[in-house]
């Protein structure tokens, strides 16, 4: 091993992370369980009357931009952005691919705010603070959210740019006892005990298969079931494996959550995922390994079609009475 040397030392001291502003970490609430308790209602009031007082129009539909698919944001007319350091009580994003801005606007007619950077688990923050601005979205108006990700293809028809409707998921953090709603409820976002065997609106995934084909995006559309691991690492290939036997055809580290939090209080839900890399299912020496500049990469490559495609559902989506 190579002796340490002054120099060495004096680089560690003077390491300076990439970003500076970090999230808490959920801390321990004194009973060796992690605390759970959230913002309350009130506080988040605040946050959406902060909101409220920047814009003019009260948006009816929400998106959340994945992972390398920031740019979506970017086709919001007459755009009020609004960094997330400035909205009280927000987190900040700190994934490379994650602006970490809320934009307000307009798509065609329709009075939209974009996520243009989402939170995740692994970053720090707990599952209920990575889903705080779904709930500030439905208290200044929202009724439909857009979730968009980034994710793993499992399914081995798959390929690197398709797209997924997201039929429905499996919630593997969920299982171990780890979700949004964990911690009090209050009943003036949702029940207790909301069911999700609908979590991702009928009428919105025909409206998408329907628009794909007029878009002549039938080769790279599909339907199918998303999970979502607590990440940061990618997964090996056993539990891709375990993943592909229970039904998961793609995988991520976000969206449940916060689809979970949106169908809880009520809001319609529709979800897309971009399928930016192939999961590796073999031992092969030959196979590939997933990473971050991949999925960015992927997220710009079909940026264009993804503006196009988010654009018409978006109009469609705001024409139609839907029961979530
Ligand atoms: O789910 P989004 O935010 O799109 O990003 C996905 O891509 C990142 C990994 O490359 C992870 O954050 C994963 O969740
Ligand atoms: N967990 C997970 N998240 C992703 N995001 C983009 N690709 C992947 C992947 O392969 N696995």
């Amino acid at each position: 091993m190579a002796p340490i040397n002054a120099n060495d030392i004096n680089d560690a001291k003077n390491f300076v992370p990439a970003k500076q502003v970090l999230p808490e970490v959920e801390t321990d609430n004194g009973n060796g369980k992690a605390s759970s308790k959230g913002y309350s209602y009130e506080t988040l009031q605040e946050t959406a009357n902060f909101l409220l007082s920047r814009i003019s129009e009260i948006p009816s539909i929400g998106v959340i931009c994945g992972s390398g698919m920031g740019s979506l944001a970017e086709i919001i007319k007459e755009a009020v952005r609004i960094p997330y350091e400035d909205i009280p009580n927000f987190p900040v994003s700190t994934v490379e691919g994650h602006h970490g801005q809320l934009v307000f606007g307009n798509i065609g007619d329709v009075a939209v705010v974009a996520m243009q950077g989402r939170f995740h688990y692994y970053e720090g923050y707990p599952l209920w603070k990575c889903c705080l601005p779904v709930r500030v979205m439905k208290l200044i108006g929202v009724k439909t959210l857009i979730a968009t990700n980034a994710a793993g293809g499992l399914n081995p028809t798959y390929k690197i740019g398709d797209v997924m409707i997201v039929r429905d998921h499996i919630n593997m953090m969920g299982f171990a006892g780890n979700n949004p709603l964990h911690g009090p409820n209050d009943e003036r976002f949702g029940p207790r005990f909301p069911p999700m065997s609908k979590a991702y609106n009928y009428e919105f995934r025909k409206i998408a298969k329907e628009v794909a084909q007029e878009l002549n995006m039938e080769n790279i559309i599909r339907e199918g079931v998303y999970t979502c691991l607590g990440g940061p690492n990618f997964e090996t290939v056993a539990e891709l494996n375990m993943l592909k036997m229970v039904g998961v055809d793609a995988v991520g580290m976000s969206t449940v959550h916060e689809v979970i939090t949106a169908r809880h209080c009520d809001m319609n839900v529709f979800a897309l995922s971009l399928i930016t890399n192939e999961c590796v299912t073999s031992y092969a020496d030959d196979a590939g390994e997933a990473n971050h500049e991949e999925v960015l990469d992927v997220g710009r490559m079909r940026q264009d079609i993804l503006r196009k495609y988010v654009s018409v559902l978006i109009d469609r989506f705001s024409k139609i009475e839907t029961n979530p």
